[in-house]
């Protein structure tokens, strides 16, 4: 049996969002390395920051040089490293912000765990998707060079598998969208979950009373 018992607090989840005035959500971008998940990430922050929204971005890539410095790129550690970053992200949205996450997130079950820490339609995934072809012709960080010359070793897309998700809730294709569309498709989703506003703080205070 645990010894740790939950410390509920006086200010709540929705308390924060409507301080904020708007409704706080996490947008997980799942793709291959160079689909585009941190140049939509950025991008999308911008927009959002710039319409008042508060914001943060959590990337694969900054987490592994701080929280995530002691996992490499096995399943298991891919496993630990998502589990964290959405224990992070669960963090941010119960204090009343939007938070970006941008990893590969290659397995279908981390992302499913990853959700699952969340309430209905707080999660919202987002398949950033674009062939491999095209990502190892980007390269932006010459790591598929790397990796097809056999320098690094288990790399996503390469030697290492990556599951598209089955059922997301958005999907930008960067070889076809421009960067602009792609975050236009993001903000009409959330606009339409009503994420922008407080029209689900209210839906939940509504069926709150209803129980
Ligand atoms: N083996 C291997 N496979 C995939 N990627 C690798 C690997 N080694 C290093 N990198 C670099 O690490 C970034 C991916 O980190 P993530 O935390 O997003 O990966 S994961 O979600 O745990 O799979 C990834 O960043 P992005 O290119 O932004 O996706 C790469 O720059
Ligand atoms: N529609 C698009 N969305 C995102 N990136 C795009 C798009 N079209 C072209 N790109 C380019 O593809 C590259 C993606 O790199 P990056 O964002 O670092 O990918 P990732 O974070 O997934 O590794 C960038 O050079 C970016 O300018």
């Amino acid at each position: 049996m645990s010894t740790i018992v939950w410390q509920p607090t006086p200010v709540t989840k929705a308390d924060r969002r409507r301080l904020n005035g708007h409704s706080s959500c996490v947008v997980w971008l799942t793709g291959l390395s160079g689909s585009g998940k941190s140049t939509i990430a950025c991008a999308l922050e911008l927009a959002l920051h710039e319409r008042g929204v508060h914001t943060y971005l959590l990337d694969g890539d900054n987490l592994r040089h701080g929280l995530n410095r002691d996992l490499g790129f096995s399943a298991d550690h891919r496993a630990e490293n998502i589990r964290r970053a959405a224990e992070v992200a669960k963090l941010f949205v119960d204090a009343g912000i939007i938070v970006i996450c941008g990893l590969i997130s290659p397995y279908r079950r981390d992302r499913e765990a990853a959700r699952a820490l969340f309430e209905p339609g707080e999660f919202i995934e987002v398949f950033v998707d674009c062939p491999v072809e095209v990502c190892k012709s980007r390269d932006p960080k010459g790591l598929y060079r790397r990796a097809l010359a056999g320098e690094i070793k288990g790399f996503t897309g390469i030697d290492d598998p990556y599951e598209p998700p089955e059922a997301p809730d958005v999907v930008v294709r960067t070889d076809r969208m421009s960067i602009e569309a792609c975050v236009k498709a993001i903000l009409h989703h959330l606009e339409e979950a009503g994420r922008l506003g407080l029209q689900d703080v209210a839906a939940a205070e509504r069926a709150a009373v209803k129980r």
